[in-house]
């Protein structure tokens, strides 16, 4: 490896040792990017230390009040990783697992995510460890509000723009936006990206997400001269991610024939085609409980408690849930499987080592979640235009856009791997990519 990124590395393992999803998206993307570190300048402006910390974060404390008045303080987070391109801009998480090292994770491939969707935007994440598991709507809306309170001084159209992740769905954006609206005392609509479609959001954006998954996997397939119809596909988790993939898939001619939650998983053979199951699905996710159980009940499936879904035999796989929810044994298992295709929807979905078998692997293709798992942030950057130009544009162009920028990712991957001599290698391709377009910009714009 290239010795200023030895150094670059070592030096985060130092001072970061206790933020372990962090370093681990960090030190494998340095990994990937080692053969297009020979230009001297990177060392002389010392470029990489500077892409691998957020510019600027910041913690503060969110208090809100249950229904039966008990007051709760929960810790919230916002990394501004990186405004090389554009604003920052980049989802939150409501969930118990936020801590700064998931934040300035998500930041990160957020920023390496955005730079080849093509539009003008940086890198941003955050959130807050608050659990919306089993609570009423009034206490998710009040939550949001508190949020806000803290967060609105710090966003804006041209400085930070955030959106949905994990927890943080259309109500929830819907809260947020509400709140900062009256805060600030002005309709600035692209402050926030995800919104409702009758005060600014764009269609497609709610299943932008899995839509741009499906369109990428696609575009793999056709390299290999085949087509999505009649394949099976195993997905993970059931929220806005996983609701996008069974559509697109659907659409196209393709079952996703698994799901999970924290509880399990469940196998429905027939896939999870009709209306009837996708709907369901938005009222799985709806009801704060999350269990995927219900599914199995609803459908007559069956469900199998606390394991997960990599252990049946489809043609493609596609974590969609969270990180590191794919470990070597579950890798492993995909590979004997003769599984074909391995395309993330999640953000770094498998354990490092993990994604080393399988990236490796001669039987399998893959592609990573900085590429595949961009439609969400595509279609919310063509929110902030269309409100920019205070116009919506119809679903089928807003859906030819997607796709459009889809394959632009693609072809940009699979063409730095094709000039660095890494084959068909999209996941080092997408990153040598990126890498490129955020370094240029940083070194134009001096220090
Ligand atoms: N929503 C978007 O626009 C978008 C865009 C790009 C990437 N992503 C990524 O997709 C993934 C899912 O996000 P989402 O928006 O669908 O969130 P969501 O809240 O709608 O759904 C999350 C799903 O993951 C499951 N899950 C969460 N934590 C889990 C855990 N510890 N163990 C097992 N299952 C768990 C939940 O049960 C749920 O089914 C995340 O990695 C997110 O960063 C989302």
């Amino acid at each position: 490896m290239n010795e200023y990124a030895v150094r670059v590395a070592a030096q985060l393992r130092r001072r970061y040792a206790h933020e372990p999803e962090y370093l681990q998206c960090v030190l494998t993307w340095l990994e990937m990017i080692d053969p297009a570190l020979d230009d001297p300048r990177y060392e002389k402006l010392d470029l990489l230390t500077r892409m691998v910390e957020p510019e600027r974060m910041f913690t503060f404390l969110v208090p809100w009040v249950d229904d039966r008045g008990v007051a709760h303080t929960s810790h919230g987070y916002r990394a501004q990783f990186s405004s090389a391109i554009g604003p920052y801009k980049g989802g939150l998480r409501f969930h118990p697992g936020v801590t700064s090292s998931v934040v300035k994770f998500l930041g990160f491939e957020q920023t390496y995510k955005n730079a080849l969707t093509g539009l003008p935007i940086g890198g941003a994440a955050g959130g807050a460890d608050f659990d919306p598991r089993g609570k009423s709507d009034r206490e998710i809306m009040r939550f949001c509000q508190s949020f806000m309170n803290a967060l609105y001084r710090y966003i804006g159209a041209d400085t930070d723009v955030p959106a949905g992740d994990i927890g943080v769905g259309s109500r929830e954006i819907g809260y947020l936006y509400g709140q900062y609206k009256r805060l600030m005392g002005k309709a600035e609509s692209s402050a926030l990206t995800g919104k409702g479609l009758t005060y600014g959001g764009s269609k497609v954006r709610q299943e932008a997400a899995g839509s741009g998954t499906i369109y990428f996997l696609a575009r793999m397939l056709e390299h290999q001269r085949d087509t999505l119809e009649g394949k099976t596909i195993a997905a993970s988790g059931f929220g806005n991610m996983t609701w996008g993939v069974c559509r697109k898939a659907a659409q196209l001619g393709a079952k996703v024939v698994t799901l999970s939650g924290p509880d399990g998983y469940i196998y429905d053979p027939e896939g999870v085609c009709t209306q009837e199951k996708l709907d369901f699905l938005l009222e799985l996710r709806a009801s704060g409980r999350d269990k995927v159980a219900p599914y199995a009940q609803r459908f007559g499936v069956e469900f199998f408690p606390g394991r997960k879904p990599w252990e049946i035999k489809t043609d493609i796989v596609i974590p969609c849930a969270t990180q590191n929810e794919l470990d070597v044994e579950d890798a492993v298992r995909i590979l004997a499987n003769d599984v074909g295709f391995y395309v993330e929807g999640a953000n770094m979905p498998a354990t490092a080592e993990a994604l080393k078998l399988l990236r490796l692997s001669p039987k399998i293709l893959t592609a990573g979640a900085k590429a595949s798992g961009s439609g969400g942030v595509a279609v919310s950057a063509l929110e902030m235009a269309q409100n920019s130009i205070r116009y919506n544009w119809d679903r089928e162009e807003v859906d030819n856009k997607l796709r459009e920028i889809m394959s632009g990712i693609y072809d940009a991957s699979a063409a730095a791997a094709q000039e660095y001599g890494l084959g068909y290698d999209l996941i080092a391709g997408n990153d040598i990519a990126a890498f490129k377009k955020i370094s240029e910009a940083m070194i134009a714009q001096g220090l």
